[in-house]
């Protein structure tokens, strides 16, 4: 049995509440879906439903051009937050134009996506408001692909994410593509841990340029007050080798390991609320303009 402090609405603060691990899990009704829209497994990256190729060449992309230096260098350029400035349901409706090339399981606009898998959380975790918020800003960051927010190749912004700066786990989507990235042979990167050492918590380790370590840094530094679980979900919940194989874990630490229970509940949402029914948008925007009110300021430098 764990304890995870995390601020429960109606709570005072600090009170704890009492959750293992399998309890955090089973709260839920969500029935999982066995196919896709397309009538395929989720997350099949092999067989061909007409988004193969297309999902293909992005992972080669990506595999080949993320490189420890490129990771260092976005950091950097994004840190400045310099973009633009605006509210975060204004940034929901810019992502109506962007149609995810990584993704096998959905090429609906992501606005639909936003509200489909937070729609979803909201209906099994009711009192979880900051969950809901969390699955509605989780994608946020894909504005990275339009010209106004640097216009990146789709590859530097979508897609499963994995650490730089070390070996590249063979539970990577595609992963023969890191053949020819120049980090794979560099002896300083291509080894188990490379310049990290175990237990120095995710927050040390470098992962792949993209819309969650974006999104995070977005919502940190205008100061959210969402909880450190919903950061953490925002964050790495495209680190698929993680959280569905466990490779890389030997960098978590402990309070990483508590929050990574919740991302393994989103994850859930995320990946199977993707559907063709299509959620009536201005009908849920009271709901969320409230939650964002609670938790973001009005305005957010990006
Ligand atoms: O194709 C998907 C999509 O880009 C998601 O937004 C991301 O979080 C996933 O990990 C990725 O595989
Ligand atoms: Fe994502
Ligand atoms: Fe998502």
């Amino acid at each position: 049995m764990v304890t995870i402090c995390i601020g429960k609405v109606g709570q005072a603060k600090g009170q704890k509440i009492q959750l293992d691990a399998n309890e955090l899990v089973s709260n839920d009704e969500f029935a999982l879906p066995e196919k896709n829209a397309f009538g395929n497994s989720f997350r099949d990256y092999e067989t061909d439903n007409g988004r193969k190729d297309i999902v293909e060449q992005h992972y080669k992309s990506s595999h080949i051009n993320q490189t420890y230096e490129f990771v260092k260098q976005m950091r950097e350029e994004y840190m400045k937050l310099d973009k633009a400035e605006m509210g975060i349901w204004e940034c929901c409706e810019l992502l109506n134009e962007i149609v995810d090339e990584s993704d096998p399981d959905l090429d609906e606009p992501q606005i639909q996506h936003l509200l489909q898998s937070a729609e979803a959380i909201r209906k099994d975790y009711p009192n979880e408001d900051w969950l809901h918020l969390t699955a509605l800003i989780h994608d946020l960051g894909k504005i990275l692909v339009l010209p106004k927010f640097g216009g990146l190749p789709q590859w530097a912004v979508v897609g499963d994410t994995f650490p730089v700066g070390c070996a590249f786990d063979e539970s990577n989507v595609h992963h023969k593509y890191f053949k020819e990235n120049p980090d794979f042979n560099n002896p300083k990167h291509n080894t188990r841990n490379g310049v990290y050492i175990e237990g120095c918590g995710l927050d040390n380790v470098l992962m792949s340029w993209g819309h969650d370590d974006y999104m995070y840094m977005v919502a940190k530094e205008n100061g959210t007050t969402l909880p450190s679980a919903g950061l953490f979900i925002v964050r790495y919940h495209s680190f698929y080798p993680l959280h569905k194989y466990g490779a890389y874990s030997q960098f978590m630490k402990e309070e990483d390991k508590e929050n990574f229970k919740w991302l393994k509940v989103f994850n859930k949402y995320d990946l199977y609320s993707k559907s063709k029914v299509l959620v009536d948008v201005e009908k849920v925007k009271p709901y969320y303009e409230s939650l964002i009110a609670k938790y973001f300021p009005a305005k957010l430098k990006w």
